[in-house]
């Protein structure tokens, strides 16, 4: 299958950094913005000042404002979007065509993580999910980065983590699509709890034991859905869960910070807060794991705080409060 033309739905941060990690692997790239405006503005400078200001982006970069036929499709809109924006095209260019989703959160409502959305929409699209520690100014200004890339078919999945490989990319071929989103949807709920943690002065002691505790949690619902607890070990899991609960650099930490410093959720995002993947993610990942009968004091924890039915002195005593028991 040819690999060659890439289109990037999505000119966010993320879609406008792996539009251009695509094209430093050597594709032909067309970055689909809504905005007519942006997309002029983008062809005429090489920069998405919106979305990673003052970052040049590769010549074989181009901007559209309406979809484009490719060998390969990147989704990079907000979880919460991909399912308006895979309703707003037409589904027979997505046939037999790798799709590859790249958005972290679990769908509001359905509970549903990205490549069941896609299945749903699009079901003669091919689907893969990419997800690891990866900012997307650094992806776009080239220092080196890992993730993993999750598709059904071992074969196809190399070949297409070949075509997307860059000297500063480094994406790993995966088969446990179900433990690559779960791990990518959860990291950014214990991304809150750490963030407030630092936001609320409780200690890098707390952090740690929040992002082992998280894993832990993690490896629980990824094993009653179906995928495998061992896919945490990697870039997806373990990798992603210590960058974003350790680095203010994430909008997830960041939003955290602000609750535990005592800002309430409705006025952090009236501010204009960043896109905070968690905010949206907390309750449905509560509302999984009840349906799952997963056990899941974090999530649980997080959906509450975030939503205001508790302070964090309150959620704190509770986690701490809880029976005794054994590590494993
Ligand atoms: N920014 C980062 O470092 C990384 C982000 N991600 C994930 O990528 C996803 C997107 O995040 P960002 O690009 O950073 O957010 P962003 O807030 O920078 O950009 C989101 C973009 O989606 C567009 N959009 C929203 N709804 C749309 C629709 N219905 N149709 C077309 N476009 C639509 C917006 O106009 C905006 O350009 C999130 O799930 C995030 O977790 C993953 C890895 C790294
Ligand atoms: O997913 C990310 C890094 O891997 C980005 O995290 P934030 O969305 O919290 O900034």
């Amino acid at each position: 299958m040819a690999l060659e033309t890439v289109a990037v739905l999505g000119g966010g941060a993320w879609g406008t950094a792996l539009a251009q990690a695509a094209a430093m692997a050597g594709r032909k790239v067309t970055l689909v913005l809504r905005n007519p405006a942006q997309a002029d503005a983008l062809n005429a400078t090489h920069v998405n000042e919106a979305a990673l200001p003052g970052q040049v982006l590769l010549s074989n970069i181009s901007a559209s404002a309406e979809p484009v036929p490719a060998d390969i499709f990147i989704l990079a809109v907000p979880a919460q979007a991909t399912r308006t924006l895979l309703t707003s095209l037409d589904a027979k260019l997505l046939t037999g065509k790798p799709v590859v989703l790249s958005a972290k959160g679990l769908e509001t409502g359905t509970l549903a993580r990205q490549s069941e959305i896609l299945a749903d929409m699009a079901p003669d699209a091919i689907g893969y999910v990419l997800s690891g520690p990866s900012f997307a100014a650094d992806v776009a200004a080239g220092r080196p980065t890992a993730v993993t890339l999750a598709g059904d078919d071992a074969s196809a999945t190399s070949d297409l983590a070949t075509a997307l490989a860059g000297p500063s990319f480094r994406p790993y071929a995966a088969d446990d699509r179900i433990g690559v989103e779960i791990a990518g949807s959860l990291k950014n709920v214990y991304a809150l709890a750490c963030g407030a943690v630092e936001g609320a002065n409780l200690g890098a002691s707390a952090r740690s034991a929040l992002i082992a505790r998280g894993y832990a949690e993690m490896a629980r619902m990824v094993h009653a859905l179906g995928g495998s607890a061992h896919t945490l070990t990697g870039l997806a899991g373990l990798g992603d869960l210590t960058l974003t609960c350790t680095s203010v650099q994430s909008r997830n930490y960041q939003f955290g910070m602000a609750l535990g410093a005592g800002r309430r959720t409705a006025d952090i995002l009236a501010g204009g807060a960043k896109l905070a993947e968690g905010v949206a993610t907390a309750p449905v990942a509560a509302a999984l794991a009840k349906s799952l009968d997963v056990d899941a004091p974090l999530v649980d924890a997080v959906d509450a705080f975030v939503a205001g039915r508790a302070d964090i002195a309150t959620i704190v005593a509770g986690l701490m409060s809880r029976p005794l028991k054994r590590e494993h």
